[in-house]
């Protein structure tokens, strides 16, 4: 008997995807299903190339064709995904707006921000970055770009600025535009400003995901982003001193509040312990245990992960060479997992507020 779509598709309504709760057929996760015979091939359309799940989903699939089916069906599942989004972000062609932010500033923020984006971009997503530290720009001395000066070019009485492309992202950083030698002293309005600027005067053109790396602590630049576009959610970084997830948890309430409400797609722990290059093994929890990951279920909040204390870090952000583009650095991958997860946030966000694979 040659297998028909209605089967496939009841076999395969057998596999639930386990963020979204609901089976993949519900969802319309299932495309382009092709039968030849005893050869059946279709495509699942997950919610973010960097899912985590991929392996899993795929694995569900197999074993619900062999289960409803036939153990003999020889299948070919081409893994494919598609973003979702849940609203207009207010920045024409961008799905997803990600906060990167901390309490205390020089936990590393900027360096996850970076790290986040490009971890993103190697999953295959197209990807932005906005450097909105207006009193301590760091990205372009983190991307080799000091000096850049982005194109700016007048459209029908409108400045349109291109975003600078390395590594595979677009960035635009405050810095781009301020002389790195000299203060800026800039007021409440000329902040909110230029920082809106550069989510509207630019031209990012498709974005599946556009990273925010915010000042440290909560401000007027805070306010103006998560005011002004509808930010799909912030993720916080933190180290585990006591002092600096106390500053996190203020962070986090202000995200919380009524007039802010900005969900918390959760917690990063940065320089989680020290591991000397000579002894890899070894892990020396210098500022204490586990902070994080108290935060994260006291505000019950995913932790997305933990980063140590590596020389190595440091000297690739002064480098201008992140990390993530050091294949040979084992903290590549700790990055693509967190990416993944942040990623997996993001649908998880969407889907709450309906946003699923069929409708984006
Ligand atoms: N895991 C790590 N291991 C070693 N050095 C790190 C690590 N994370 C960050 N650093 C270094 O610490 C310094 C501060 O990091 P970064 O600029 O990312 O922090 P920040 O929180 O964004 O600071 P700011 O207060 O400027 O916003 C940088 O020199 C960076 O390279």
């Amino acid at each position: 008997m040659p297998i028909t779509q209605q089967q496939v598709l009841d076999a395969l309504s057998h596999v639930e995807e386990p963020d979204l709760k609901k089976d993949l057929v519900t969802l319309n996760m299932v495309q382009d299903i092709a039968i030849n015979d005893n050869d059946l091939s279709f495509s699942v359309i997950l919610t973010t190339p960097a899912c985590p799940l991929k392996g899993l989903i795929e694995n569900a699939c197999r074993n619900a064709i062999s289960h409803f089916i036939s153990p003999e069906v020889k299948v070919n599942i081409n893994m494919t995904s598609r973003v979702t989004t849940q609203k207009n972000t207010g920045v024409p062609g961008v799905k997803n707006i990600i906060a990167v932010a901390s309490g205390k500033g020089g936990v590393g923020k900027s360096t996850v921000a970076v790290n986040l984006a490009l971890g993103l971009a190697a999953a295959g997503s197209k990807v932005g970055l906005i450097d909105a530290d207006i009193y301590g720009p760091s990205i372009p001395i983190m991307f080799g770009l000091e000096g850049a000066k982005p194109n700016a070019s007048q459209v029908e009485g409108k400045t349109r600025i291109e975003p600078v492309e390395k590594y595979g992202i677009k960035l635009l950083s405050i810095g781009f535009f301020t002389d790195p030698n000299q203060p800026v002293p800039w007021r409440g309005p000329m902040v909110s400003t230029a920082i809106k600027q550069l989510f509207n005067d630019a031209d990012w053109g498709e974005l599946d995901y556009l990273v925010v790396d915010l000042p440290p602590g909560t401000g007027d630049i805070h306010i103006t982003v998560t005011q002004t576009f509808p930010v799909t959610g912030a993720v916080i970084v933190t180290t585990p001193q006591n002092v600096a997830l106390a500053d996190a948890r203020k962070g986090i309430g202000m995200f919380m509040m009524n007039a802010i409400n900005v969900p918390i797609l959760g917690i990063i722990e940065n320089m989680s312990y020290f591991t000397p290059a000579e002894l890899p093994e070894n892990k020396y929890y210098i500022f204490g245990q586990g902070g994080g990951q108290k935060l994260a279920n006291q505000i019950d909040a995913p932790f997305l992960g933990e980063m140590p204390l590596v020389k190595s870090v440091a000297e690739s952000g002064d480098a201008g060479q992140p990390l993530m583009m050091d294949e040979a650095n084992p903290l590549r991958q700790v990055f693509l997992n967190i990416a993944g997860r942040v990623a997996q946030q993001v649908a998880i966000e969407n889907a709450k507020a309906g946003a699923l694979p069929r409708n984006s």
